[in-house]
């Protein structure tokens, strides 16, 4: 941080304004400037009407400074930039009755006629095709829907367990992120990457593929999973190391192959992400932005497959409503 020219943030709607002071403060202090974050310019992208930050601990809850749920309530929110842009042109979805039916339900607008369109267009598959993500609310129903089509192949099952390495609390960081605990794969399982290992290739968090082969890798005591990525890619897996870090320290590491299974994934975890066609059974949904969000990674009304779309569910938070209609007024570019 003490020789970086900027700090980029995507998806700023889940940092909470609470985390974007700390952080500011944190720049300042190492950087011995009281400038905002500390002379590093800051360019943040994101859309507030989307998933809000995700409150982990109760204790949360009873935090002072509870209230500065959003980034934009951070102190630090104004000083922070020279320049807010509204981007206002829809790329991802090409039809205009899709784009409008869309943008009502981003700003919490549980329009009639528009909700009709959505139900004539939308059905579930007669057939459930492995190829095509499902979309759920809740993680127990991705990790229920993920056991059964393994369980479906009939194949060999291979289990990876995590190694893990450090001590409370750091360790349960770890436990509670991302890479799984045990992790069983088989022959054809749809997997999804869950680490950044190489950019300039396009092997990223969240690209998808299937298991088409287990490997013998001289050092490993077991079989590796070989992954043919959607992209093309084709790779061997080996377990990548995941951190808690305190400045060059390590706190806590687990060992773990960075896939999860990906025929069902949560809104949350598919936040970001453009698909073809897609499945989703919207029943669970709670909280703001969480029906945009997952009727919005689909490119066309054909490709969205859709059940259990409560209208009352659509709604946005008062706090963003109010947000973006203060930007319009005072908007100077
Ligand atoms: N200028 C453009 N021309 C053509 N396609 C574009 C353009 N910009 C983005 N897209 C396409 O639109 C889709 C969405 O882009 P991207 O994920 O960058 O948008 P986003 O604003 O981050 O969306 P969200 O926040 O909803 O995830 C992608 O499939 C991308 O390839």
């Amino acid at each position: 941080m003490e020789s970086a020219k900027a700090l980029v943030i995507d998806e700023i709607s889940m940092i909470s304004g609470t985390l974007l002071d700390k952080l500011d403060y944190i720049a300042k202090k190492m950087r011995c400037n009281n400038a905002p974050w500390g002379g590093i310019q800051l360019i943040v992208s994101g859309d507030f009407f989307q998933l809000p930050p995700v409150h982990k601990r109760r204790y949360e809850k009873w935090n002072w400074d509870y209230d500065k749920e959003f980034a934009f309530e951070a102190n630090c929110w104004n000083d922070s930039f020279d320049m807010q842009v509204e981007l206002t042109e829809v790329y991802r979805q090409g039809e205009p009755q899709f784009i409008e039916l869309l943008q009502a339900i981003r700003r919490g607008f549980q329009d009639t006629h528009l909700l009709e369109i959505l139900n004539q267009c939308c059905k579930t598959l007669k057939e459930p095709s492995v190829e095509i993500p499902r979309l759920y609310p809740l993680n127990k129903d991705v990790r229920r829907v993920n056991a059964e089509n393994l369980a479906r192949l009939g194949a060999k099952i291979e289990t990876y367990k995590a190694f893990d390495d450090g001590v409370y609390p750091w360790i349960n960081e770890l436990k509670r992120g991302m890479a799984p605990n045990e992790l069983n794969l088989c022959l054809g399982a749809r997997v999804m990457l869950i680490k950044n290992m190489d950019f300039k290739e396009g092997m990223v968090n969240g690209e998808i593929g299937k298991v088409i082969k287990f490997v013998k890798r001289e050092g490993d005591s077991c079989e590796l999973p070989e992954v043919l990525f959607d992209s093309g890619i084709v790779r061997v897996i080996c377990r990548e190391t995941f951190l808690v870090m305190a400045g060059d320290r390590a706190l806590a590491t687990r060992k773990q192959i960075p896939l999860i299974l990906a025929w069902a994934v949560s809104v949350h975890k598919c936040q970001g992400m453009t698909i073809d066609r897609l499945e989703t059974d919207l029943s669970k949904a709670f909280g703001y932005g969480m029906v945009y969000v997952a009727l919005s990674r689909v490119k066309s009304l054909d490709g969205l497959h859709l059940v259990g779309l409560d209208s009352c569910k659509i709604e946005a938070h008062p706090k963003v409503s109010e947000f973006y209609q203060h930007y319009l007024l005072n908007r100077k570019f």
